[in-house]
């Protein structure tokens, strides 16, 4: 479970929410406190006020996997292997054992041609991809991610999504543009000004939704 206790952070304002949901979509226009929330949930903000509990923990004591929105600014190191190797080599796993993580992550997100290049030669969409690997690659008890598939192109954002779907994580935070993905996920969190204004199952949170430029395409084209 996610558990939000009366957190006020810079926009934030949300009393009291707790979250069972195994793949929750964020949602939400511009400035909406999207980002913010899941930096707190990922603990990498921490709250003014308040505090998010994640599987009982604070965020800083849970396994998360974090893929943030501009890849330039999270990627730390010179060559996509020794990226997706960080977090193994961090937890001081053996060498052989960390290259199985790498080359299984990297296999899982169709990126293996990528090893040995120089993450600065990357496209955009590539690099992406290799936060992706990255964030997957010890197995999270939690993975976020911040518009993960803005930078990828139709077919390999349907990938990501199913990467993403499938993961074994107990939960999986999304934060996306794309309300055609959010209506796969099992719950929404609707944000506007900081707040939650709606929360739900899809049909739940898009029946309040009809009418408005958040409402999914596929869903539109259907009825
Ligand atoms: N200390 C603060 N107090 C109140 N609001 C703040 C503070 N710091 C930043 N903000 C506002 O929070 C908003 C940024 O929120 P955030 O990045 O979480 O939105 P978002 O929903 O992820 O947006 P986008 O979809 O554009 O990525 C901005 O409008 C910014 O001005």
């Amino acid at each position: 479970m996610i558990r939000i206790t009366d957190l006020r952070h810079k926009l934030l304002d949300i009393p009291d929410l707790s979250l069972v949901a195994r793949h929750i979509a964020v949602i939400g226009p511009n400035g909406s406190g999207k980002t913010t929330l899941l930096s707190v949930c990922a603990g990498l903000e921490e709250p003014k006020r308040g505090r998010v509990q994640i599987l009982g923990k604070p965020p800083s004591a849970a396994k998360i996997g974090w893929v943030g929105e501009f890849p330039d600014r999270t990627l730390l190191f010179s060559r996509v292997y020794d990226e997706i190797a960080s977090t193994p080599r961090f937890r001081h796993y053996p060498c052989t054992r960390a290259d199985e993580l790498v080359r299984a992550a990297a296999e899982a997100v169709g990126i293996v041609h990528l090893l040995d290049k120089k993450v600065s030669a990357l496209s955009g969409g590539e690099k992406a991809l290799v936060g992706l690997a990255a964030a997957v690659v010890d197995n999270p008890e939690v993975l976020i991610l911040d518009e993960a598939d803005s930078h990828l192109d139709a077919g390999t954002a349907k990938r990501v999504h199913r990467i993403v779907r499938e993961s074994p994580a107990a939960h999986v935070l999304w934060c996306t543009q794309s309300m055609d993905a959010a209506a796969e996920a099992d719950f929404i969190l609707f944000m506007d000004g900081g707040r939650v204004r709606h929360h739900g199952t899809p049909d739940e949170v898009f029946s309040a939704l009809e009418g408005t430029c958040f409402y999914p395409t596929i869903w539109r084209l259907r009825s």
